[in-house]
């Protein structure tokens, strides 16, 4: 590897080339690097290696954007503009801050460059990265660290990166180089001494704390080693020791040779020397883009002097906010400070690059294409690989929560326990044996239905936000994570009716033949299956617990008047009676009747037993 790094204050800047290990080392933090300086290099390359890594799979990125706006449509048809006419470029080797007053559009700007915007956001003007106009591409050619890191708690976090890896990496990366990734990945970000630790923990087990949280996240995005990252503000939340450590990883990151774009809260001067170029952004333009040593200098020719002791970054925030109750004077001053850049000296330059990329862009853009293509040459894992490691994903939450597997058994047995004491020596051949008998059969049905119905309603709703995230990734579609959830359910979905029809029918002395239970059995598996179906679909479509509560409990009420229990079915109106074809509650006992009585030609005489 080669390197031509040139000094812009105290950051070195490299271009496209790739740092030595030499350049590393003055890179490092004081603690990691070795006594001796005779012997640094050689001695110390195994330390860079364990910081950094030693493979380099990614493609160095530039990222380039120009007049950039970015739009929401809102409910009342009118749209409303977060970002306005940005442009920008951000360069391998380099760390970009994006700073500015809360509802500035830097999470906004950060999305679209990351072409992650939400639904329903329009992105005009435009964005390259190495010459390609964006595309799904970038979710496989970069990192995407969002500020609220969402897990699966009931993992470890070796089980996590290992998942993750199954359903991220390239398909045809082998299981070694797999592996290999996960525990470079645990040993650089410092993970490997947590590697069997739960993420969220049960009982008060230990648990991971909020900077080794954030480091796992970054691990999962580095796991595809992209070029590219992008982190939503990576520190906050964290106390001064996890924050000065995160940046550290970015900052190495960096180093590396790729490109760090990171949106940060007003950070200690410290943490803001990490960064090579700041990015203000206010009432979604930008006020400034620089060094912050320009951007001291460029606040001066405003007239507005850092005072001394103050950090800067509060300083130039403090200007670009609102003031409560002098809106409209803020406002003005603010557009004052952007109309200011938008003409300075800095932002030619920055103009003439960005153009100097895009004119590249336009001629040799093809020429580029043709030699990389990267993103044609991803190849997602297959779709039963993802399959098979997300049922391993929902069996282990399945089976790291006992607890409630257990209470649910007891639950179960508790209430067939009653209910077959209820109807004891009841089910006689008789006539009031008739009613008996279906009533221990619409209990089955009913203990089937309602209960896991209800149950599932939260399942979604709390699932939600993290497979919204990984729906959007490409990580899997809807329909194997559907897949996957209900073969990890499936064992308890067979095992409950079994056990629950079982005590019930025994006690309540049904008809006696293998015949007659074995089908009542397989009746209620197939009426838990349908009842946990339908509380998926209103948990899926209501999206909130309450929400679909609401709706379900009239259906359900439905389900049971056209169950043909209650009313002759018959008789019923003609606009109502249609909603028994969608009743399982009125096939179910249809069909377990017939089993009961089928061969029953006479009740006249007593008969102690069904026969
Ligand atoms: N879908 C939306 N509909 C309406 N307004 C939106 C929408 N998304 C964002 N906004 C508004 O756009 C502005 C910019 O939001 P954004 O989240 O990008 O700000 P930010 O600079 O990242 O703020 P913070 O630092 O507080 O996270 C805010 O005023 C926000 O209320």
């Amino acid at each position: 590897m080669s390197a031509s790094p040139t000094k812009d204050g105290d950051r070195l800047q490299f271009t496209a080339e790739l740092p030595t290990g030499e350049d590393l080392y003055e890179l490092l933090p004081q603690d990691l690097r070795y006594k001796d300086p005779k012997s640094k290099y050689d001695a110390l390359y195994p330390e860079i290696e364990e910081v950094l890594g030693p493979t380099q799979n990614f493609e160095p990125c530039t990222l380039v954007w120009r007049d950039l706006t970015v739009h929401v449509k809102l409910k009342d048809g009118k749209q409303k503009r977060l970002v306005n006419n940005v442009s920008g470029i951000a360069k391998p080797g380099t760390m970009t801050a994006l700073m500015g007053p809360s509802g500035a559009g830097k999470t906004t700007l950060m999305t679209a460059l990351a072409h992650r915007s939400p639904v329903g956001t329009i992105v005009d003007g435009d964005i390259a990265m190495n010459g390609t106009p964006l595309g799904d591409f970038m979710h496989q050619e970069s990192g995407y660290m969002h500020q609220d890191d969402l897990f699966v708690d009931n993992l470890t976090v070796i089980e996590h990166l290992t998942i993750m890896a199954r359903l991220r990496m390239d398909g045809r990366t082998s299981s070694l180089a797999r592996k290999r990734r996960v525990n470079q990945l645990l040993r650089q970000l410092s993970l490997y001494g947590s590697r069997f630790t739960l993420i969220g923990g049960l009982d008060g087990r230990k648990t991971l704390s909020g900077g080794e949280r954030k480091r796992l996240a970054f691990a999962t995005e580095l796991l595809t080693d992209p070029g590219l990252l992008f982190c939503d503000e990576p520190t906050t939340g964290l106390d001064s020791s996890s924050a000065h450590q995160m940046m550290s990883l970015l900052r190495a990151s960096a180093a590396q040779g790729k490109t760090v774009i990171c949106t940060i809260h007003q950070p200690n001067t410290e943490l803001m020397a990490q960064f090579d170029k700041l990015v203000l952004l206010a009432e979604g333009r930008v006020a400034f883009a620089g060094t912050s040593t320009q951007a001291l200098e460029f606040f001066k020719s405003l007239g507005y002097h850092c005072p001394l002791m103050y950090n800067p970054t509060d300083y130039f925030i403090k200007v670009l906010s609102l003031t409560p109750g002098s809106e409209s004077a803020s406002r003005q001053a603010i557009k004052n400070v952007c109309d200011r850049f938008a003409v300075s000296d800095a932002a030619k330059e920055l103009d003439m690059e960005i153009h100097l990329e895009f004119h590249l862009m336009d001629n040799e853009g093809s020429i580029r294409a043709a030699q990389r293509e990267p993103h044609d040459t991803f190849q997602p894992p297959f779709f039963l690989t993802k399959l098979w490691w997300l049922i391993y994903r929902y069996l282990l939450i399945v089976i790291r929560d006992p607890r409630v597997q257990f209470v649910r058994i007891i639950q179960k047995l508790a209430i067939a326990l009653t209910a077959g004491l209820c109807f004891m020596g009841t089910a006689r051949l008789t006539q009031s044996g008739i009613q008996d008998v279906q009533g221990a059969l619409f209990i089955i049905i009913a203990e089937n239905t309602f209960s896991p119905m209800y149950s599932v309603l939260h399942m979604f709703p709390e699932e939600f936000p993290l497979l919204n995230r990984e729906l959007k990734a490409g990580l899997y579609s809807a329909p194997i994570y559907y897949t996957a959830k209900m073969v990890a359910l499936l064992p308890g979905l067979v095992v409950e009716p079994t056990l629950f029809t079982l005590v019930v029918y025994w006690i309540a002395g049904l008809r006696g033949s293998l015949y007659a239970f074995g089908f009542t059995v397989f009746l209620a598996i197939l009426v838990l299956n349908v009842a946990i179906a339908c509380g998926s679909f209103f948990s899926c479509v209501f999206g909130s617990m309450p929400v679909a509560i609401a709706y379900l409990v009239p259906f359900d009420y439905a389900l049971m008047m056209t169950s043909g229990l209650f009313i002759k079915l018959s008789s019923m109106p003609k606009y109502v009676s249609w909603i028994r074809y969608l009743s399982w509650l009125m096939y179910s006992n249809e069909a377990m009747s017939i089993v009961q009585w089928d061969g029953v030609q006479n009740i006249s005489k007593f008969q102690p037993y069904l026969p």
